[in-house]
C-alpha cells in the first residue's frame, strides 16, 4: 500500500482579472482554491477550522485586504505552517508585516512586483505634476459647471522646464519619473536612504531630506509606507518647501500628514498638488476635495491594461518559481538574508 502525497493547495485572495489562461496553468502545480469568507472575522475561523490546510502559496491582491484585513502577527499566528508563500500584486507591500512574517516558524516569505508598475506610475506622476503646475483641474471642473475657464479665470501656470523635480524615493518610479521629467526640461535632486552610483543616478544630485525641501520647485513622493516613513511630510517638512511648490504624491497617502497638506494648501505654505493615494482609501481629506488646486485621481496609477496584465502575470511566475524551485522570483528586500 503507498501513500499517495496530498497535491498542495494554491489560494487566490482577490480576482485575476488579465492573467486566466497563467493562472489556470499553476494547476498542474496544486489544487486552485478561493476563501468564501467576505470579511476578516470568517477569513480567521476558515484558517483556524482547517480549511486552508495544504496551502503553501498565495496570490493575494491590493483590494482582497477589505476580506482578509491587514497580514499582521494576528493573521499570520492563525495560518497553517504549511503556508510559505505570500505573492503580493504591488510593488507596495505595507499591507502586509514583513516581520510577522519572517519571524514566524517556519518564515512565511512574501513578494512584491517590482519594476513592472514603474511605467504606468511615473506616467501617472507626469500626469499629475503637469496638471498641478498649470492649474488644469480649476479650469477642468469649471468647463464642467459650463463655465468657460472659469470665474474668475485660474492664476497663471508654470512650465515645468528650468525647475527642479526633487524626488523623495529613488527607486524603480522614482528614477522612471527623473528619466521623463528630463525630456520636460527638469533638473532632478533626490533624497534616499543611500546615495546611488552614478549610473542609477543618472545624473541626479543626491541631497539631505531638508534640502530636498528647500530646493524642490515640485516634490514627489516615491517612497514605501513603513513605520519610519509614515508622515515623513508633515507641518515642519511642509514649512521649509518654498511657497510657489507643488506636492505630487503617487507611493502612499500616509507617508503625508493629509490634516496638515490640507492645511498647508489653505495657509499659501505650498502652492498645489496633484495626489492618486490617500491615508484612508477610499475616503478622501475633505480639504482636498474642495481645493481646486489639488488634483485627484483614485488610485490608478497601475491602471492600464497592460500594466495590470504584467503585474498578474509576475505574482503568478513568483508562485510557480516557489512551487517548482522552491524559491521567490522577487522576495521582499526585508526577507533578503532570510
Ligand atoms: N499609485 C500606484 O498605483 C502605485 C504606488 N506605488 C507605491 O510606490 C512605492 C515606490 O515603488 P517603487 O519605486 O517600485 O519602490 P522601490 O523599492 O523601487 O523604491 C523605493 C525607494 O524608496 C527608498 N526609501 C525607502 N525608505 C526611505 C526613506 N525613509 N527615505 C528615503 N527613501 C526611502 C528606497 O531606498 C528605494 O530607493 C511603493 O512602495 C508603493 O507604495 C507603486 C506602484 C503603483
Ligand atoms: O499601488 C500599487 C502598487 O503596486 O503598490
Amino acid at each position: 500500500m503507498y501513500l499517495v502525497a496530498a497535491k498542495p493547495k494554491i489560494l487566490l485572495l482577490g480576482e485575476i482579472d488579465h492573467a486566466q489562461e497563467q493562472w489556470q496553468g499553476l494547476s498542474g502545480l496544486g489544487e486552485l482554491i478561493k476563501p468564501q469568507a467576505t470579511n476578516r472575522g470568517e477569513f480567521i475561523a476558515e484558517c483556524n477550522n482547517g480549511k486552508f490546510d495544504g496551502v503553501v502559496a498565495a496570490y493575494r491582491t491590493f483590494t482582497s485586504a477589505a476580506i482578509t484585513g491587514r497580514f499582521d502577527q494576528e493573521l499570520v499566528d492563525v495560518l497553517p505552517k504549511s503556508w510559505r508563500y505570500l505573492c503580493h500584486n504591488g510593488a507596495g507591500y505595507d499591507q502586509i508585516d514583513p516581520d510577522a512574517c519572517s519571524q514566524r516558524v517556519p518564515p512565511l516569505y512574501v513578494s512584491n512586483v517590482p519594476s513592472a508598475p514603474d511605467d504606468a506610475t511615473a506616467d501617472t506622476a507626469i500626469f499629475l505634476m503637469l496638471g498641478a503646475l498649470r492649474n488644469f483641474n480649476v479650469s477642468m471642473d469649471a468647463l464642467r459647471r459650463e463655465e468657460w475657464k472659469g470665474k474668475p479665470a485660474p492664476a497663471l501656470g508654470h512650465d515645468p522646464q528650468g525647475k527642479i523635480l526633487g524626488i523623495l524615493g529613488m527607486g524603480g518610479i522614482g528614477r522612471n519619473m527623473s528619466k521623463k521629467a528630463a525630456a520636460f526640461g527638469m533638473t532632478t535632486i533626490y533624497h534616499n536612504r543611500r546615495k546611488l552610483d552614478d549610473e542609477k543616478a543618472g545624473g541626479a544630485e543626491y541631497v539631505s531630506l531638508k534640502d530636498l525641501l528647500k530646493r524642490s520647485d515640485v516634490l514627489s513622493l516615491n517612497l514605501p509606507l513603513n513605520p519610519k516613513t509614515r508622515h515623513i511630510i508633515s507641518t515642519e517638512q511642509l514649512k521649509l518647501m518654498k511657497s510657489s511648490s507643488i506636492i505630487v504624491n503617487t507611493a502612499r497617502g500616509a507617508v503625508i500628514d493629509e490634516a496638515a497638506l490640507v492645511k498647508a494648501l489653505d495657509e499659501g505654505m505650498i502652492a498645489g498638488a496633484g495626489l492618486d493615494v490617500f491615508e484612508e482609501e477610499p475616503k478622501i481629506h475633505p480639504g482636498l476635495v474642495k481645493n481646486e488646486r489639488v488634483i485627484l485621481l483614485p488610485h490608478m496609477g497601475t491602471w492600464t491594461k497592460e500594466t495590470q496584465t504584467k503585474m498578474e502575470v509576475w505574482v503568478i511566475d513568483n508562485i510557480r518559481k516557489a512551487l517548482s524551485e522552491g524559491k521567490l522570483l522577487s522576495i521582499i528586500p526585508e526577507q533578503e538574508s532570510l
